[in-house]
């Protein structure tokens, strides 16, 4: 029933305006899945690569879609995805590319699904998945690769751990974004958004701190429940590897000195989530700040794991971290993406299912988030790339799906 009969592929826009990857899948029953392919700014050195899109959708439509029409089930998700691997050929999807392969995937799951009657979250989970939601982390402040002459710091992030449900906490972080903008106009802080949508104002990261931990406080005293701060340091965009300095404007941080200043900031603000607070290649460090401070903090890996069961295995091993971050196109395929789940869980980590700053409208992740219990999922707070995200996961807590 589930037997693919076509792959489109084709160019479409995301939302920085550049072109990415969209697939159609369609079954033999008629079945219909479309997905697209995200893209980072502040990307990983392990990261599966993303080719041009052209070039990655001329590769895929001669190597890939022979292999699944006609051949595999797209209800077989894992047959798909190593149909996917087999046509590449490669470790890291260069063949292909990782922006075909993940639209694909992602294509063929709604297919199934679709051919199914049953939604994504609970194809891809399984009716014994729990019925646990994640908390949503909502960039409100932002800088880095995804906003020049702004914070540091790339992200600033609402966490809302003490919301009692997914449509409150999505709320609650668009009010604590709303907030900021107003503290910035009582400023005089002219501000535009970066790419993510977060306010990306020209000023230093204390300042930041500071507006962000007096917005959270306000709406959380509105809401009645508990919003955290989280960051994505984004650390390797910092990190001079030729003078071995962490480089914040005029600052220069050694890499000891980078794990003493986020630990003081994880005190200082009490911090309920940080990721990437050291380089990529540093798990020594990322596991000297896990002994101090992660039993009061989640430390997420994003460029030191890459959704890599290997980057992740060895961190389980040295202690580095107890969070991954989990973004499908950094691996290629769901498939994958569900196993650096499943090896995080088994061995105590959490999982942070999370967009890149390039999006479109698809509501993947959402899905996926749902599907594996993952007790956090990134995704903005503003812009239609952003809500739409949100608003679906708003739907699957509804059943409205
Ligand atoms: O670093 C990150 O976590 C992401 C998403 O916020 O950014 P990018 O997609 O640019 O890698
Ligand atoms: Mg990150």
């Amino acid at each position: 029933m589930t037997l693919i009969r076509s792959v489109s592929l084709r160019r479409v826009l995301d939302s920085r305006g550049n072109s990415t990857v969209e697939a159609d899948v369609l079954t033999e029953s008629g079945g219909f899945g479309r997905a697209a392919a995200p893209s980072g700014a502040s990307t990983g050195e392990y990261e599966a690569i993303e080719l041009p899109t052209g070039e990655a959708i001329a590769a895929a439509r001669q190597h890939a879609v022979p292999r699944l029409i006609g051949e595999v089930h797209a209800g077989n998700q894992r047959d798909v995805d190593a149909a996917l691997h087999a046509a590449d050929g490669t470790d890291d999807f260069s063949e292909i590319g990782a922006n075909s392969a993940v639209a694909i995937s992602m294509a063929a799951a709604k297919a199934g699904a679709d051919v199914l009657g049953a939604p994504l979250y609970q194809h891809l989970g399984g009716t014994f998945r729990g019925d646990n939601f994640p908390i949503p982390l909502g960039n409100v402040v932002g800088g880095g690769e995804h906003a020049k002459e702004a914070t540091h710091i790339q992200e600033f992030l609402a966490a809302p751990v003490g919301a009692p449900s997914v449509s409150e906490a999505v709320f609650a972080n668009a009010a604590v974004h709303d907030r900021i903008g107003a503290l910035l106009d009582e400023r005089g802080i002219a501000a535009g958004k970066g790419d993510e949508g977060a306010w990306a104002p020209p000023i230093d990261d204390a300042t930041a701190f500071e507006l962000v931990a007096e917005a959270t406080d306000d709406v959380a005293d509105d809401v009645g429940f508990d919003i955290g701060i989280g960051l994505d340091v984004a650390a390797s965009e910092l990190y001079d590897a030729d003078d071995e300095v962490y480089r914040y404007g005029d600052v220069e941080r050694t890499p000891a000195e980078q794990v003493d200043y986020i630990a003081d900031l994880v005190s200082e603000y009490d911090l309920a989530y940080v990721e990437d607070p050291v380089e990529e290649n540093d798990f020594d460090g990322f596991a000297d700040l896990t002994a101090r401070v992660g039993d009061r903090t989640v430390l997420c890996g994003d460029d030191l794991f890459v959704t890599n069961v290997d980057r992740l295995q060895r961190g389980i091993d040295e202690g580095a971290g107890n969070a991954i971050l989990v973004k499908p196109n950094q691996i290629g395929t769901l498939s994958d993406a569900v196993d650096a789940v499943e090896l995080a869980t088994r061995n105590g980590l959490q999982a942070v299912v999370s967009h890149r700053s390039g999006e479109t409208e698809d509501a993947t992740i959402a899905h996926l988030a749902v599907a594996t219990d993952a007790p956090f999922i990134k995704t903005g707070t503003v812009g239609g790339e952003r809500t739409a995200k949100l608003n679906e996961l708003i739907r699957i807590a509804e059943d409205a799906v």
